[in-house]
């Protein structure tokens, strides 16, 4: 099956069994600092949108958590479904979320490149956050308002003066787990930080993901839902948890 790479041992997403999981008081405080100025432009790469950042400097970055290093943010993405009964790649406790929010990290430390540190066992830091049917999400809405522009694959929009810290919830409690990239190429070189508490959205909201389209301009129309893997086996995995 070409979802599952030959010899994979830590592939994602999984489920997080919250009872299996196992507190590490050694966890830090997850420390985030961006820099607004360093978004560049939102684009539709025919798997989801994405919003790229300038990563040739350390202006936004992550430290602390599980990490050894800090972490340069690359992009965010997010994952979701046609309809609010799934969505997520991680479930917890076998429940799917409508969407999950990818923040992309890459440890400029250790490699030179992003493309060198996704080959590498600690050459990425992910943040999940899950997305839930609530309230409107003032920060979501800057981005929401640009999709009909990036409605087609390959297009893209410049973006500027987005921070995303706010779709990041300020409960600081998370779980972590070595994983893997959920698209090919798969490489196991993922450290995952899923945050506990998810961010609130509305319908509306929801339903602008769903307006977008895995086609580019000029092909049939195929709209881009269900955009998640299906969950792999944890094998010889703990996950940890920074709470009790
Ligand atoms: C060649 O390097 C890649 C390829 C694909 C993705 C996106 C995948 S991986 C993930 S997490 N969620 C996704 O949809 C990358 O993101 C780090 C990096
Ligand atoms: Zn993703």
């Amino acid at each position: 099956c070409p979802l599952t790479i030959p010899g994979g041992t830590r592939q994602s997403p999984i489920n997080i069994q919250w009872r299996d999981s196992v507190y590490d008081p050694f966890l830090k405080p997850l420390k985030i600092s961006y820099d607004p100025t360093t978004c560049l432009h939102i684009w539709n790469n025919g798997y989801s949108f994405l919003v790229e950042f300038d990563d040739s400097t350390d202006k936004s970055i992550i430290v602390g958590g599980p990490l050894e290093n800090q972490y340069r943010l690359k992009q965010f993405h997010f994952h979701w479904g046609a309809i609010n009964d799934w969505g997520s790649e991680h479930t917890v406790d076998s429940k799917f979320y409508p969407a999950e929010l990818h923040l992309v990290h890459w440890n400029a430390v250790d490699y030179p490149s992003f493309e060198d540190a996704v080959m590498e066992g600690n050459g990425l830091a992910v943040i999940g956050v899950f997305l839930k049917l609530g309230a409107r999400h003032e920060g979501l809405q800057t981005l929401v308002d640009a999709l009909p522009a990036v409605r087609h694959k390959d297009t893209v929009i410049e973006f500027d003066e987005f921070d995303p810290s706010c779709l990041i919830p300020s409960c600081p409690d998370y779980w972590t787990y070595a994983g893997s990239l959920t698209t090919p190429p798969l490489t196991e070189s993922v450290t995952w930080i899923i945050k506990k508490k998810p961010i609130e959205v509305d319908e509306d909201q929801l339903e602008a993901f769903r307006t977008l389209l895995f086609t580019s301009d000029g092909e049939e129309e195929r709209r881009m839902v269900d955009n998640f893997r299906p969950l792999q086996p944890l094998m010889n995995r703990t996950v940890r948890s920074s709470f009790q």
